[in-house]
């Protein structure tokens, strides 16, 4: 896959199929509009995935930066979904100022060739976000592109969006974020040493100081599964700043309970599966071994039941 910051020009010959948006995520929806994008690699089209490599929302009204996915994360999962190239166009005042039909001219007609657009009914782009399907559509008559909009994916309820799972996660509903992502949300970092007090109360630690950008469920305790090079570990692991022992930063700290290697410096992803409970301050180290015995015996439970229903 092609990632890159530039709407870059295709070849003469070459046309493209085209999706847009922000694609925080890349949920069950987004799926969804690229499974239809696909299609049309049949016909000799490159797929391209147009996102900007930073949310218009932050840009225009300076909301908080915390995503989903990292754009190296959301590059890697668009890869493995099989899109050709990934712009991540800088969203600049000029970008931010281009009205509909110029972007639509611009980048997708003479840089882009393109020859299929996938959007959904509620895509708005372009200045004062005055773009949208039926504008596309009669640009398409207009420059020879079909659009196709492409009906929301719901889960029963409600439409499946970015803004969705963000609401699932700060609730902590882990099991409702996975089923909408249609994966397993995740985090990864490299494995870092922490106090070392963890061992001392025989609970041996792989700390990973996340991204910043990175969104979090509430602080707490989580049933997750880790992959470290090309081994997975069940574990549980504690989000949050440890107030027994007072961290100035969220780190993402998890016993795994079949390992005793050696893992500083490796890069690990540990996925969310379950939260358990909030992070609590505790009277001493020797209350919260307490506490992580109860966690522990709890997450072992869970995963032996998981893995054999799998
Ligand atoms: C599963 C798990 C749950 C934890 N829960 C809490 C908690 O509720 N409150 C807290 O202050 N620290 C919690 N911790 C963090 C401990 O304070 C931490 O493991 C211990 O202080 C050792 O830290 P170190 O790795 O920096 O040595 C938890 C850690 C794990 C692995
Ligand atoms: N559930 C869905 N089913 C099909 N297409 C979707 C779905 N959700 C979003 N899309 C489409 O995917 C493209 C990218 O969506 P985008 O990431 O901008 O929206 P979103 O997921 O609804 O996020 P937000 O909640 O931030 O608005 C758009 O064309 C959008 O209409």
């Amino acid at each position: 896959m092609i990632y890159t910051n530039e709407v870059p020009v295709l070849k003469a010959q070459e046309r493209s199929a085209v999706t847009l948006g922000k694609f925080d995520g890349l949920h069950r929806g987004h799926q969804k509009l690229i499974a239809c994008m696909k299609q049309k690699k049949k016909e000799n089209c490159t797929t391209v995935v147009f996102t900007f490599d930073v949310s218009p929302l932050v840009k225009l009204y300076h909301k908080p930066a915390k995503t989903l996915l990292t754009n190296e994360e959301r590059q890697e999962l668009a890869e493995n979904l099989g899109v050709d190239v990934l712009i991540a166009c800088p969203f600049t005042d000029a970008v931010m100022n281009m009205e509909a039909e110029e972007f639509v001219k611009e980048f997708l007609v003479k840089r882009l060739h393109v020859s299929y657009l996938a959007v959904g009914p509620d895509f708005r782009f372009g200045h004062e976000r005055k773009g949208n399907p039926e504008l596309l559509k009669q640009m398409g008559t207009q420059y020879d592109f079909t659009v196709e909009v492409v009906e929301k994916l719901t889960d029963g309820t409600r439409e499946i969006s970015s803004t969705y799972v963000r609401e699932e996660l700060e609730e902590g509903h882990i099991e409702k974020v996975n089923a909408l992502l249609g994966y397993q949300y995740f985090t990864r970092g490299e494995i870092v040493h922490g106090r070392q007090l963890g061992r001392t109360i025989g609970v041996p630690t792989a700390n990973l100081i996340p991204p910043v950008s990175k969104k979090f469920p509430p602080n707490g305790v989580y049933l997750t599964r880790s992959k470290i090079g090309e081994k997975e570990y069940d574990g549980i692991s504690n989000v949050g700043y440890k107030p027994t022992v007072k961290e100035n930063f969220l780190g993402v700290e998890t016993y795994l309970f079949n390992c005793n290697e050696d893992l500083y410096g490796q890069e690990a992803e540990v996925r969310f599966y379950h939260y358990l409970r909030p992070e609590r301050k505790f009277a001493s180290l020797l209350e919260l071994k307490g506490q992580l015995d109860i966690d522990m015996a709890k997450g072992r439970q869970f995963f032996a039941d998981l893995h054999e229903k799998l």
